[in-house]
C-alpha cells in the first residue's frame, strides 16, 4: 500500500512546473508527494514554486522538506492543489476529511487552476459513503444539536474522538468533527450545500464536482481518471 501511494506521489511530480503555486494537501499520500517535491527544489530542478498548505502537517512537511510556503492571502491565484482522498466515486466526486483538514483543503482545492487527487485503489467506490462517514466540522457549542439535526438526513452522526489528547479532536481551525454515516448519498452535490446552511457547520467533507484528475496507484501501475 505503501507502494502505491509513493508511486502516485512520484507521478504528480511532473504536473509542477517552475514558477508554480502548488496547494500541498494533508494526509499520508501527499505527504509522499511534498516529501519529493522539496527534494526537487532543493536539488534546483524546480524553481520558484512555492507551497500553500492546507494544514499544520502540511506546513511543518513542507518546511521540513524544504518548500517554501506562502498563505493563501499572499498569492493571487493557486496553480494546482495536489491531495489525497478517502473516498473517490465514479463522477470524481470525493469525500475528504479523515485527517480533519477539510475546511482549509476545500478552501485551497476550490481556488485551484487543477485539481489532482492522489489515492491508492482501494479508495474508489461506487456510491460515496460506502466505506467511509461524511466529516463535518462544526462549531464546537453546536455540535450536539448538530448531531440531531443530521437525523433529517437519514444519517446518524458521531462526535470524533481524539487519540493521543483526551475528549474531541479540535482541528487547525479549533472546531469540532462529526462524522456522519448516510443511509445512501444518491447526490453529494446536494447533500453538500444542504449540509453546509445547517448553521453551525463550517465545512463538510464531501468534494462534489471540484477534482478535475484522479490519480490512482494500482497493482498494474498509476491509472489517470479525468472528468
Ligand atoms: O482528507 C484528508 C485529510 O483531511 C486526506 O487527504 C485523506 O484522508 C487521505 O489521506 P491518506 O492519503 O493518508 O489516505
Amino acid at each position: 500500500m505503501e507502494e502505491l501511494k509513493r508511486s502516485v506521489a512520484r507521478e504528480a511530480l511532473k504536473f509542477i512546473e517552475d514558477d508554480m503555486i502548488v496547494g500541498l494537501g494533508t494526509g499520508s499520500t501527499t505527504a509522499y508527494f511534498i516529501e519529493y517535491l522539496g527534494k526537487l527544489i532543493m536539488e534546483e530542478e524546480l524553481e520558484d514554486v512555492y507551497g500553500v498548505p492546507t494544514s499544520y502537517q502540511a506546513r511543518l512537511l513542507a518546511l521540513e522538506n524544504g518548500v517554501p510556503v506562502v498563505g493563501l492571502d499572499e498569492v493571487d491565484a493557486i496553480d494546482i492543489a495536489v491531495d489525497g482522498a478517502d473516498e473517490v466515486d465514479p463522477y470524481l466526486n470525493l469525500i475528504k476529511g479523515r485527517g480533519a483538514a477539510l475546511t482549509m483543503e476545500k478552501i485551497i482545492e476550490y481556488r485551484a487552476g487543477t485539481f489532482l487527487v492522489l489515492v491508492d485503489e482501494s479508495k474508489l467506490v461506487e456510491r460515496l459513503g460506502q466505506k467511509v462517514p461524511v466529516p463535518i466540522e462544526v462549531i464546537p457549542a453546536a455540535w450536539r444539536a448538530i448531531a440531531e439535526e443530521i437525523e433529517v438526513f437519514n444519517a446518524t452522526a458521531e462526535l470524533r474522538m481524539a487519540s493521543k489528547k483526551d475528549g474531541p479532536v479540535v482541528t487547525d481551525n479549533g472546531n469540532f468533527i462529526l462524522d456522519a454515516r448516510f443511509h445512501r448519498i444518491d447526490d453529494p452535490l446536494d447533500l453538500e450545500i444542504e449540509l453546509n446552511n445547517i448553521p453551525g457547520v463550517v465545512e463538510n467533507g464531501i468534494f462534489a464536482d471540484i477534482a478535475d484528475i484522479v490519480l490512482v496507484g494500482t497493482r498494474e501501475g498509476v491509472k489517470r481518471l479525468e472528468r
